[in-house]
């Protein structure tokens, strides 16, 4: 079980400049252990470049950030070792099959012998098991972000980020992987997730948070956010959506 009195992540006025543009503004999140934590937003809203904070790929401009109590600044190893990372633009080594790549993952991890039962069912589960001679540099997009999800869980980490884990994947295999996420939060692990499905997000998520030009407009409880209409009723009413003017050329 979790320890229900250390957040998972906990950001605190995290801002991100990129040379005069604000992609972070001063954010604050604080993301309990045990439960599916959903961050949605319009593009560039500034998701991405919260989470890539969070997996301590880019140093922020300001603010800190906690991974199951371990300051990502001053107890770096220990914080990134409870995380596993899900983001695009990963490199992976190309010329390996899926297997040897989790090999390779265990091996740099030095984890037991028991990463091989996991790679297995995660290989099975993934669907990557049906073309166990393929290299990943002949993998479509899809492909790659299951054998990224597998690598992300292989170490069992305490806490899984993902940046849009459902962008490129099939309805079959997504719905493997909401049972394979849905069971990792049952046995006390953390997702923190971006996504623009929204029906996902309500459907799976405990909590939400709807961040817009790189703050928090509204954070918490699904149920509470969505105050009675859909998620994605809620994110058009406080994101606005302009009306689209008719283009004449299509007449
Ligand atoms: N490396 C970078 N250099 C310059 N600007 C960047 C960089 N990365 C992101 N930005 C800018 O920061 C802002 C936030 O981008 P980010 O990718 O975090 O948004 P997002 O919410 O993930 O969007 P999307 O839903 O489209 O993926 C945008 O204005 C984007 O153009």
């Amino acid at each position: 079980m979790p320890d229900l009195s250390t957040p998972a992540v906990e950001v605190t006025d995290l801002t991100q400049r990129f040379g005069s543009v604000v992609a972070v503004d001063d954010l604050s999140l604080t993301i309990p252990p045990g439960m599916f934590y959903g961050i949605v937003g319009p593009n560039g809203a500034g998701k991405t470049t919260t989470l890539t904070a969070v997996c301590g790929l880019r140093e922020p401009t300001s603010g800190s950030i906690r991974i199951a109590g371990h300051d990502l600044r001053t107890d770096r190893e220990t914080a990134l070792a409870q995380l596993g990372v899900m983001m695009d633009g990963l490199s992976l080594p190309e010329r390996l099959t899926a297997t040897e790549v989790l090999r390779y993952s265990a091996g740099l991890r030095g984890l037991d012998d028991g990463w091989r039962a996991r790679a297995r069912d995660l290989l099975e589960i993934l669907g990557l098991d049906a073309v166990p001679r393929t290299l990943i540099v002949e993998y479509s997009t899809g492909m790659r972000k299951k054998i990224n999800l597998a690598l992300a869980m292989l170490h069992r980490p305490r806490v899984l980020v993902l940046d849009e884990p459902f962008e490129a994947i099939d309805p079959v295999s997504a719905h493997s992987i909401e049972q394979v996420l849905k069971q990792y939060v049952e046995a006390g692990g953390t997702v923190v997730m971006s996504s623009h499905i929204m029906d996902f997000v309500e459907r799976n998520c405990r909590r939400v948070a709807l961040v817009a030009g790189g703050r928090v407009l509204v954070e918490g409880p699904v149920d509470e956010v969505t105050a009675g209409s859909t998620l994605n009723e809620r994110f058009v009413e406080l994101v606005g959506a302009d009306p689209v003017r008719p283009l004449e050329w299509l007449a």
